[in-house]
């Protein structure tokens, strides 16, 4: 079977989109996923996302991890995703998405920089050294010295293994912060189980620990990602988080066709 493609990436998390508005991928392939995913034998990517028709939105995604499983929301691969729908003719510059998570609100301009409204958020879970929230994905959220030469992949997989979260694991963020609105962050990913260069749900969860914290008085948050830069914003009301917003870059790489 031949399979076309189109490959993204949103600050260096990258993803291969496939149209399957004819319904004509093999969706319980867990195998078939992994290996196109695959960075030696196959196309090589964080994630695979599926761009389906819906009744009543302009598409659905459909997502999977590089380990073939499908799994919670991603916030850059529903960023790469609304980049891929302009791309194919489907949108023009706004769009509403369904996603696991729910209905997703963007926006896309010219230089495909894309804005997506993310889910709310009511609970933050707050520990000694740590933060737990959902931002559509879970996730862990801790300070930590020397950011720059943190274990990420062993430190990460302990967390994410460990007691706190059970069968179902965590993605696991590291944050330093480098301004009054501005820290730097390094997430390992559940799934994709070692670092990647940036994850969209984790910097929207990073901004709202840091806030709900204390860390800082912005609702406008700047993230330094290990492939570029992303913000955050939102609105606060009692420890509500209401209208989300990620936003930053989503590139198309290249399109290809490959065999499986
Ligand atoms: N890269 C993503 C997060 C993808 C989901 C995650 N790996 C999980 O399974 O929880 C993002 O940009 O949000």
């Amino acid at each position: 079977m031949k399979i076309q493609f189109y490959k993204y990436q949103g600050t260096g998390n990258d993803f291969v989109m496939i149209d399957n508005r004819q319904l004509t991928f093999p969706k319980n392939n867990t195998n078939l996923v992994n290996s196109l995913c695959d960075r030696r034998f196959g196309i090589g990517a964080d994630g695979l996302i599926l761009l389906e028709n819906d009744e009543s939105t302009d598409f659905r995604m459909v997502y999977y991890n590089s380990d073939g499983n499908e799994s919670s929301m991603c916030g850059n691969g529903g960023r790469c995703l609304v980049a891929f729908a302009r791309q194919l003719g489907i949108i023009k510059d706004t769009a509403t998405f369904i996603a696991t998570d729910g209905l997703h609100h963007a926006t896309v301009d010219e230089n495909n920089i894309v804005s997506l409204q993310m889910k709310d958020v009511d609970t933050v879970e707050r520990h000694s050294n740590h933060v737990f929230l959902n931002t559509g994905s879970p996730h862990h959220v801790e300070l930590v010295e020397d950011l720059k030469i943190f274990d990420v992949k062993n430190e990460g997989a302990r967390i994410r293994y460990g007691e706190l979260y059970g069968q179902a694991g965590s993605n696991v963020n590291f944050v330093s912060q480098t301004g009054s609105d501005r820290f730097a962050v390094r997430t390992y990913e559940r799934g994709v189980e070692d670092e990647t260069l940036s994850c969209g749900t984790g910097v929207t969860a990073v901004a709202i620990a840091m806030k709900a914290t204390g860390k800082t008085d912005s609702s406008v948050i700047t993230l330094d990602v290990e492939g570029g830069e992303l913000e955050v914003r939102f609105q606060e009301k009692n420890g509500f988080y209401t209208d989300v917003f990620l936003k930053g870059p989503a590139t198309f790489v290249f399109k290809g066709e490959i065999n499986s």
